[in-house]
């Protein structure tokens, strides 16, 4: 799974917006925001991009046969070149869709980050020992399950509980990325996970609705019985219908999200993540400004003491308990 790395100067940088190897873009694809400002918000030092991806470079790294979109290259460096123009001191890389289960890229990032990010890999029920072995001493710490249809074909339930025994003696946690809809059929799968949870993206409100309404009422209630649950306060970009949108210089984007995000950072400040999900895979509207992305956080975390929480004491006990 993991073999054949290439060195670090085996491959070309990948040029914004290329897709390299066999592969063509998904038409309408949009590519990542080439030359974010600088940030406004200046985030507290340690900060950690909590959910990002590395797509390819195809040409190295094949995405998946089974994939369900082809995306433009964001490579390792292109991330890295990110995190240091935003102000992060570290990332933690999720296994993106596109790659299927194949986690030679994140891999090769998690190498290259000379530990300076931790991944989330995709696994199947037939990885080994060995692989899982490998896969924990390059810095992954946790595996997705996906339960959005668009990206990936339903795993049966069965099979994810298998991986979920597996994985608990090394101490990972579950990711999960699922649509606010589909949370009541899920709810109990998801509170039986012994492990601690991280809910991608606030489990994707519909943010039409009222974030007192049933709705949103059940994702907080989830959270309430289960301690061991955690979430994203990310992707606004991907969760707003009215905007504004962070482009321009806006600093106030994505109001219609607030309201829910700052919720969920007022009631459990301590089990709340933040990531730019760079370089937002499958945006149909528009590409945000990722500097003006960080500019968002102050928004829903209104605190230094939120924001510290939320951006390095919380990643940090879940992806470097053992210290910086
Ligand atoms: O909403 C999405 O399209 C999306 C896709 C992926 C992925 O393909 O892994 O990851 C995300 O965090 C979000």
């Amino acid at each position: 799974m993991i073999q054949d790395i290439p060195g670090p100067d085996a491959y070309a940088p990948a040029r914004h917006g290329e897709t390299t190897g066999d592969f063509e873009k998904t038409p309408g694809w949009l590519d990542w925001y080439d030359g974010p400002t600088t940030p406004t918000f200046q985030l507290p030092a340690g900060a950690v991009d909590a959910h990002c991806h590395v797509f390819g470079p195809g040409g190295q790294f094949p995405f998946a046969p089974e994939r369900k979109y082809t995306p433009c290259d964001a490579s390792a460096a292109q991330l890295f070149a990110l995190r240091d123009h935003l102000g992060f001191a570290r990332n933690v890389i999720v296994q993106a869709t596109c790659h299927g289960a194949d986690n030679r890229a994140l891999v090769d990032a998690l190498n290259r980050s000379e530990g300076r990010a931790r991944g989330v890999a995709t696994v199947r029920r037939d990885v080994t020992d060995a692989q899982l072995a490998e896969l924990d001493a390059a810095g992954v710490r946790g595996v997705r399950f996906n339960f959005v249809k668009r990206l990936v074909d339903r795993v049966p339930t069965d099979s994810l509980e298998e991986i979920v025994e597996r994985i608990t003696p090394l101490g990972w946690h579950v990711v999960i990325y699922f649509e606010a809809e589909d949370l009541p059929d899920l709810y109990d799968f998801f509170s039986a996970i012994p492990t601690d949870v991280v809910v991608d993206h606030m489990g994707r409100p519909d943010v039409t609705k009222d974030p007192d309404g049933p709705e949103f009422d059940l994702f907080l209630r989830f959270m309430r019985e289960n301690p061991n649950v955690w979430t994203k306060v990310s992707c606004p970009e991907r969760l707003s219908v009215t905007g504004p949108r962070a482009l321009d210089g806006e600093q106030h984007a994505y109001t219609d999200v607030v309201p829910f995000a700052r919720r969920v950072v007022e009631q459990f400040p301590d089990r709340v993540l933040w990531g730019t999900d760079w370089p937002h895979p499958n945006l149909k509207d528009h590409m945000p400004d990722d500097g003006l992305l960080v500019d968002y956080i102050p928004q829903i975390a209104t605190t230094p003491e939120l924001q510290r929480k939320l951006l390095v004491d919380n990643p940090q006990r879940l992806y470097w308990p053992e210290g910086a």
